[in-house]
This record gives C-alpha cells, sequence and structure tokens, in this order.
C-alpha cells in the first residue's frame, strides 16, 4: 500500500523588519516564490490524494459487489419436507444432492414456512426466502397432486386397461421384491394410447392415489408451446422433483408433442423440441427401474412417435385405451350419475345404443347437460326425456361446430 506523502515545510523565511528597504522587498519575494512553490507542492499533493480517492471507492464499489454476488451465490434451492409444532425447526431437502437437513429457522420465517414450500437455503442451511410459487416456471409447467381423488371405481369400460396398469406400474411399486425375486426389470415406461378423453389421465392418477404416490403431470404441448426454450430445463427439473418426492408416478400428457417423428424442416423450434426430447431420452436411460418412481406417458397421436421412445428401457410397455364399447359407455354413465337423482326410467343401455362413439369426457358431459335440463324444468331428478334432450343439444352443437370450422376454411 502507498504512504501518504509528506508535507512540504512550511515557508520560513527571517525578515528583519529594519533591513533596509531593496534587501526587505527582495526577501519578501523570496518568501512570495517559497509560499507559490509549497502551494504547487500541496496542489499536485491534493490531486494525487484525489485520484486516490477516487481508486480506493472504486475499489471499495467492486468488493461490495463480489460481496454481494458472493452472498447470493451462496444460496441453494430446497424443499421444506416438515415443520415442527413449535416452528422453530424444519427439515429441509436440498435439491440435486437430496440432503436432508433438520435446520432452525427465525420466528419471521417460522411463521411463513410450509411442508411443501420451496425455499432458497445458505451454506448453513439458513432459510433465506420461501420462492414465489408463481414465478416459478416449474410450479407452472407441472401440475402436483400428493394423492389424487381418482379410484379405480371412478373409471370405467376399461377393465383391462387398468389390471395392465396395476400390473405394470402399481406391483413394481409397492412390491419391488417380486421383481427382484424372479430376477427381472418391470417396464420402464408405460405407454398409453387412445382417443382423447378416454381416461387416460384418469388412470394415472388412481394408480398414483392406490400407491400413495404423488402425481406429478406435465404437458408435452405446453413444453412446446408455453415454455419456449426451457423444455430440457423442464423434464430435467420434472424428474428431479419425482426424486424430492417419491414414491411418484410421473405423467407425461401429449407427448408426441416432443417425440414426434423428426420432420424434414430444420428451424429452430424444432431443435429445441428435439433437445427436449433428447433430455426425456436420458432421463429415462438413466433410471432404475425397481426404484420408488414411474412414469406413465399418454398420447392421442401413436402413428407419429418417434420410435427412439418407445426402446426397451424406455417406453416398453405399449397400453391402448380405445373409445369405450356399449358396455363400457353403460359403465361410464352409471359412474357419473352415482352422485345424482336418477329417475328409475332412465335407461343406460338405451342411451347407450345412442350414443356409439361417445368418449368418457362426453358422457360425462352429457350426464352434467341432463342434469341442467332437470334444472330448467324446476326438478331435481333427472329423467329420460333430460338425457334425451341433452343428447339432441350435444348432436346440435356438433353441427355448429362443424360449420364453423367449415366456415373458417372459406374465411
Ligand atoms: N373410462 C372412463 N370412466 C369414467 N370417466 C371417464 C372415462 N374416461 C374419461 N372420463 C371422464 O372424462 C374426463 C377426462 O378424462 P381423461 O382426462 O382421463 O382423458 P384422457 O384420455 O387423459 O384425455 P386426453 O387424451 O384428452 O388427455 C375425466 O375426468 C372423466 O370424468
Amino acid at each position: 500500500m502507498s504512504r501518504s506523502p509528506s508535507l512540504p515545510d512550511r515557508p520560513n523565511r527571517e525578515i528583519d523588519p529594519d533591513m533596509p528597504d531593496e534587501q526587505r522587498f527582495e526577501a519578501l519575494r523570496a518568501h512570495f516564490e517559497d509560499i507559490v512553490d509549497v502551494h504547487a507542492q500541496l496542489s499536485d499533493q491534493l490531486e494525487a490524494a484525489e485520484q486516490r480517492r477516487q481508486e480506493l471507492r472504486e475499489q471499495a464499489d467492486r468488493v461490495e459487489r463480489e460481496n454481494d454476488t458472493l452472498k447470493s451465490s451462496s444460496l441453494y434451492v430446497a424443499t421444506v419436507e416438515d415443520v415442527f409444532d413449535d416452528k422453530d425447526e424444519v427439515v429441509v431437502k436440498q435439491h440435486g444432492n437430496n440432503q436432508e437437513v433438520l435446520t432452525e429457522v427465525s420466528p419471521r420465517m417460522g411463521d411463513r414456512v410450509e411442508a411443501g414450500d420451496r425455499v432458497a437455503v445458505n451454506d448453513s442451511f439458513g432459510i433465506q426466502s420461501i420462492l414465489d410459487a408463481e414465478t416459478d416456471a416449474r410450479a407452472q409447467a407441472m401440475e402436483i397432486q400428493e394423492s389424487p381423488d381418482v379410484g379405480y371405481e371412478d373409471i370405467g369400460g376399461i377393465d383391462e386397461q387398468v389390471r395392465e396398469v396395476r400390473e405394470a406400474v402399481e406391483q413394481p411399486l409397492i412390491e419391488p421384491e417380486v421383481f427382484e425375486t424372479v430376477g427381472i426389470e418391470p417396464p420402464s415406461g408405460v405407454l398409453l394410447y387412445g382417443p382423447p378423453g378416454t381416461g387416460k389421465t384418469m388412470l394415472a392418477k388412481a394408480v398414483a392415489n392406490q400407491t400413495d404416490a404423488t402425481f406429478i403431470k406435465m404437458a408435452g404441448s405446453e413444453l412446446v408451446r408455453k415454455f419456449i426454450g426451457e423444455g430440457s430445463r423442464l423434464v430435467r427439473d420434472l424428474f428431479e422433483m419425482a426424486r424430492e418426492r417419491e414414491p411418484a408416478i410421473i405423467f407425461i400428457d401429449e407427448i408426441d408433442a416432443i417425440a414426434s417423428r423428426r420432420t424434414e424442416s430444420k428451424t429452430s423450434g424444432d431443435a429445441e423440441v428435439q433437445r427436449t426430447m433428447m433430455q426425456l431420452l436420458s432421463e429415462m436411460d438413466g433410471f432404475e427401474a425397481r426404484g420408488e418412481i414411474r412414469i406413465i406417458a399418454a398420447t392421442n397421436r401413436y402413428d407419429m412417435l418417434d420410435r427412439a421412445i418407445l426402446r426397451p428401457g424406455r417406453f416398453d410397455r405399449l397400453i391402448e385405451v380405445p373409445e369405450p364399447t356399449h358396455e363400457g359407455r353403460t359403465q361410464i354413465l352409471e359412474i357419473h350419475t352415482r352422485g345424482m337423482s336418477i329417475d328409475d326410467d332412465v335407461d343406460f343401455e338405451e342411451l347407450a345404443d345412442e350414443t356409439d362413439g361417445y368418449s368418457g369426457a362426453e358422457l360425462e358431459s352429457l350426464t352434467t347437460e341432463a342434469g341442467m335440463f332437470a334444472i330448467r324444468s324446476d326438478r331435481t331428478d333427472v329423467r329420460m326425456v333430460d338425457f334425451e334432450e341433452a343428447l339432441e343439444k350435444i348432436e346440435d352443437d356438433d353441427g355448429a361446430d362443424v360449420i364453423s370450422s367449415a366456415g373458417y376454411f372459406y374465411d
């Protein structure tokens, strides 16, 4: 460090008031020159000091900025797993290495923090802030349910598919030792394919419910449309989230949006979709098939899928979920009217005859619509006539859809 320069000596010339004028004048002039000289030296020193002050200020700013960066970069993301009764201690699990730590929290944080919150923690696991779920793309891109409210008894007409899913997803979760003893690997991933609204999402939710697993859903179409540029990171986050919350069921809806056969065009959008799919494949390849995380995907466009995702160790169990048969439609109508007051004259067999080609979701709408007709007629019981009117309305609306889509083409 440079030492501050010493001050110049004060001019100190003896001027005898009794000197002859000429001599005194000379002495005074010399004294004046001494003073000018000292002034110049002091000015130089002042300027140098000013410059040094400026340098030190810049240095201090730099150190402060580095300090801020150091402080902020030492925060890690963790999930709060447990908050103890007196709210002064919580268990957090750090993302990435899954380390679980019991840590103290300040009274201010203790009152706000809840199990399941994502938080920023410092090196010593002190909670610095609770991450805002709204601004968190992960939270927006994923739907998470601790144990969804759907049971197998809520699903009609696809008993065989329910059996297959239970065998491929549920059994490895609840009886992994059976697979170990027999010496086989359970299917890595299950792909449900078939028309929209036939119960694929319900099936995945029902397995999560049955196994007390967390249900984590991500829609392929949203990754491509809404979270442009973030697809591969979100896929990585999806698996990380599942590891944090295992046992977990990962459900990737509309997987065709990220795993379609490569098209000829080489636009940057395609490259992004491709990266997202590669990330998914690499996550699945590094996956423990007997672990506590199971993966289910769904698609309405099986024909478009890139065969790379169907290789062994990836989605290697394919289950078709078709449109419901006559018997299936009857069952689905019965399920969706369980909580309604249904008049004795309602004939589900006959309604099943009239709803050939309807999906489960459409049958559910039919029951709601029939209920609306009953309310319009000031009744609380729903009769066959309400179903007939609802059917007519749905058919008319469908007709209107065709007309409007035709109109679109001619616009
Ligand atoms: N087999 C079924 N049994 C009972 N209800 C059904 C069935 N299929 C569909 N539904 C009803 O339709 C709704 C939508 O079904 P779901 O989301 O499971 O369909 P999906 O096959 O996943 O459709 P998509 O391909 O459009 O995502 C369900 O909430 C349920 O009310």
